[in-house]
C-alpha cells in the first residue's frame, strides 16, 4: 500500500468530524479531515454557540429594559454573538486539529469508489471513512415565500436589524430557543407549530415553557399549518436580511392571517448526503435519506461509519462528539463498543426543559409503555427557587422496580445543569437510595433530584414490609431502653 493511504477519512469537520479524527489520530491512525467550509461546523457558527449566547444577550436586554426602559441595541448582540464564536474558534480550527495529528483538507468530498475519493477532483485513498456531513435547515416549501425575507438557524446571524414582527414557523428547540430570544430583544414574534410544541418533552414541562413564553410576549398557533404566503402591502419594511417591498402575510389553514417582516423556518433538518457519491461506495440510506447504521455505527458497508446528525441519532453536540469517538475507535481498533440510547437534551429556553432516559410524562402522551412510577417535585419546594424568585417548574423522575432511575424532566431555571446528576443515575443503574445518600449542597437547584429521591426513599420505608420493619426495630430499641432504664445508672449499663 502507497504512503499516501489514509487510515480513517474522515468526512465534515463538525463536531462530529473533529471528535472522531482526533480519537483516531490519538489511537495511531494516519487520519484526514476534509471539510468544505470551515471546521467547527453548526455548532460553532450558526447553532449552539451563536444561539446561547442570543439567549443570554435577550435575557440581559429584557431585565435592561424593564429596569431602565433602555432601547436593545442590536449591532452590540450582534457584537457578543461574533466574540463567543471567536472565543471558541481556536479549540475547533485546523491548527488546532494538525496539532493533535490530524490532517486538514479543506474542500469538498465525493467518494468515487471503494477505498476511493476525490477532493475538488483531487484523488484520496483510504481504508476505512467516517461520514459527518451533518443536516441542513428543511425548507418546509410554503408557496409564494419570499426568499428574501425567509431566514433559517443559518443566516439568521446575518440579520441587519431587529425584525419588528417575526414569525417562526416550526414549534422544536430552534423554533422557542429563537423564538424566545428575539421577543425579549423586542420582536413581535409568532411562533406557528404544525405540532404542539416541542412534541417529544413531558407535556406539563411544555405547559411550563408555553406559559413563559406567552409572558414574554410571543403568540403561539399550535396544530397550524402555513398554506401559503403573499405579499403585505408595500413600503418601508424593517429587519429584512435582503430588503425587498412589501412584508409578509402568512396564511394559514384556518384562514388565519400572520403578517411578518422577516420569517424563520424551524422546521427540522435534511441530512447532508447530495452529491457525497454514496452510490460509488455502497452505503445505504434510511426512509428519511440519513446515512443508516447499526448499533456500532457501522453503514451497510462495514468499513465506512458514520456519526452525528448525517445520522438517524439525536441530534446534539454532545451526542455528535460521544458517538464519533465511539465509530472511530471501533474503525481503528477494531472494537464492538455499542452507542448509548439514554441521550440528554435540554432546551435552552427560559425556564429550561432538559430531559434524559425513559420518557416522563407518559399518562398525558397517551404512551403504555411508560416508567413504572413518577416522582415529582414542585419546584416551589425547591428553596434555591424560592431564594431566587422564580418557582416555575418541576423536576419529575421515571423510576423503576426499588426506586432505579429509568430518566426524568426537570423545567425549571438551570434545569440542564441539574440534570447531569440524573444523567449519571441513569447511565450507571442509580437508585433513589444513592442519590439520597450523596449530601448535596444547600440551597442549589439540584435540590430538586435530592428533595425528589429523598420523598421516593421515605415513601417506600413507610410502605411494607419496610415500614414493618422499621417499626420492628424502633420497638425492640425501645424496649432496650426500658430495660436499662430500670437498672441502676452506670457507665457500663447506658444504652448503646
Ligand atoms: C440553532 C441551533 C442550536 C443548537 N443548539 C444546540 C445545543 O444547544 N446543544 C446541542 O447539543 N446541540 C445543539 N444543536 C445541534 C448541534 O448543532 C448539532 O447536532 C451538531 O452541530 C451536529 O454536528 P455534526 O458534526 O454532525 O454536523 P455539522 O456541525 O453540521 O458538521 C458537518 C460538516 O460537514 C461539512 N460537509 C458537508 N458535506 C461535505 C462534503 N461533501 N465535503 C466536505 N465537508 C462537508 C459541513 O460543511 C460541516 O462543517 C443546535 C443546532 C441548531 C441549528
Ligand atoms: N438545545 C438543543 O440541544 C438544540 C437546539 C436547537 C436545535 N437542536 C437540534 O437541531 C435539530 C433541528 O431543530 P428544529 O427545531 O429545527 O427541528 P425539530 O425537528 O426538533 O422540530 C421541528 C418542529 O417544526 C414543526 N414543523 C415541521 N414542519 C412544519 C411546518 N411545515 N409548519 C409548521 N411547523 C412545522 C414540527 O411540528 C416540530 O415542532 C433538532 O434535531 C434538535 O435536536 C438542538
Amino acid at each position: 500500500m502507497g504512503k499516501d493511504m489514509i487510515d480513517l477519512l474522515v468526512v465534515g469537520g463538525g463536531t462530529a468530524g473533529i471528535v472522531g479524527a482526533q480519537t483516531a489520530a490519538s489511537l495511531g491512525a494516519r487520519t484526514l479531515l476534509v471539510e468544505r467550509a470551515r471546521t467547527g461546523g453548526d455548532c460553532l457558527w450558526t447553532g449552539c454557540v451563536p444561539s446561547k449566547t442570543l439567549l443570554a444577550a435577550a435575557s440581559d436586554a429584557a431585565r435592561l429594559r424593564r429596569h431602565t426602559g433602555a432601547p436593545v441595541d442590536f449591532d452590540r448582540v450582534r457584537e457578543r454573538v461574533r466574540s463567543a464564536i471567536a472565543a471558541i474558534e481556536p479549540v475547533d480550527s485546523p491548527a488546532a486539529l494538525e496539532a493533535a495529528g490530524v490532517g486538514v483538507l479543506l474542500g469538498n468530498l465525493r467518494f468515487t469508489g471503494p477505498g476511493r475519493a476525490e477532493v475538488d477532483g483531487r484523488p484520496v485513498a483510504f481504508r476505512q471513512a467516517l461520514i459527518a456531513t451533518g443536516a441542513a435547515p428543511a425548507d418546509p416549501g410554503i408557496p409564494g415565500l419570499d426568499p428574501g425575507r425567509t431566514v433559517t438557524s443559518e443566516t439568521v446571524w446575518d440579520l441587519a436589524r431587529l425584525p419588528r414582527r417575526l414569525a417562526v414557523v416550526g414549534g422544536g428547540p430552534v423554533a422557542c430557543e429563537l423564538g424566545q430570544a428575539f421577543a425579549r430583544l423586542g420582536s413581535e414574534v409568532t411562533l406557528i407549530v404544525r405540532s404542539g410544541l416541542l412534541p417529544a418533552e413531558d407535556p406539563d414541562a411544555v405547559d411550563v415553557l408555553r406559559e413563559a413564553l406567552v409572558a414574554d410576549g410571543l403568540r403561539i398557533l399550535e396544530h397550524a399549518v402555513v398554506r401559503a404566503a403573499e405579499v403585505e402591502g408595500s413600503g418601508d419594511v424593517e429587519g429584512s436580511a435582503s430588503p425587498v417591498d412589501g412584508a409578509v402575510r402568512l396564511r394559514l389553514g384556518d384562514g388565519t392571517a400572520v403578517d411578518a417582516d422577516v420569517v424563520l423556518l424551524a422546521t427540522g433538518r435534511v441530512p447532508r448526503t447530495a452529491g457525497l457519491g454514496l452510490d460509488a461506495l455502497g452505503v445505504g440510506l434510511d426512509e428519511a435519506g440519513r446515512v443508516a447504521t447499526d448499533t456500532r455505527l457501522r453503514t451497510s458497508v462495514p468499513t465506512v461509519w458514520a456519526a452525528g446528525d448525517v445520522t438517524s441519532r439525536p441530534r446534539h453536540t454532545h451526542s455528535a462528539g460521544i458517538d464519533a469517538s465511539l465509530a472511530a475507535s471501533n474503525a481503528v481498533l477494531g472494537l464492538r463498543r455499542r452507542v448509548d440510547d439514554a441521550i440528554p437534551r435540554v432546551t435552552f429556553t427560559s425556564p429550561e426543559i432538559a430531559a434524559v432516559g425513559a420518557r416522563t410524562g407518559a399518562r398525558r402522551h397517551g404512551s403504555p409503555a411508560g416508567p413504572v412510577s413518577e416522582r415529582t417535585v414542585a419546584h416551589t419546594h425547591v428553596d434555591r427557587a424560592i431564594t431566587d424568585g422564580d418557582t416555575r417548574g418541576f423536576t419529575r423522575l421515571a423510576l423503576g422496580r426499588g426506586g432505579r432511575i429509568l430518566g426524568g424532566t426537570i423545567v425549571g431555571a438551570r434545569a440542564g445543569e441539574s440534570l447531569g446528576e440524573l444523567c449519571l443515575a441513569v447511565r450507571h443503574r442509580h437508585t433513589t437510595a444513592d442519590v439520597f445518600q450523596a449530601m448535596h449542597p444547600y440551597p442549589t437547584h439540584s435540590d430538586g433530584v435530592w428533595n425528589a429521591a429523598i420523598a421516593d426513599v421515605r415513601d417506600r420505608l413507610a410502605k411494607p414490609p419496610l415500614a414493618a420493619l422499621t417499626r420492628g426495630l424502633a420497638a425492640v430499641r425501645r424496649a432496650r431502653l426500658d430495660r436499662t432504664r430500670r437498672k441502676p445508672v452506670g457507665l457500663d449499663s447506658a444504652p448503646r
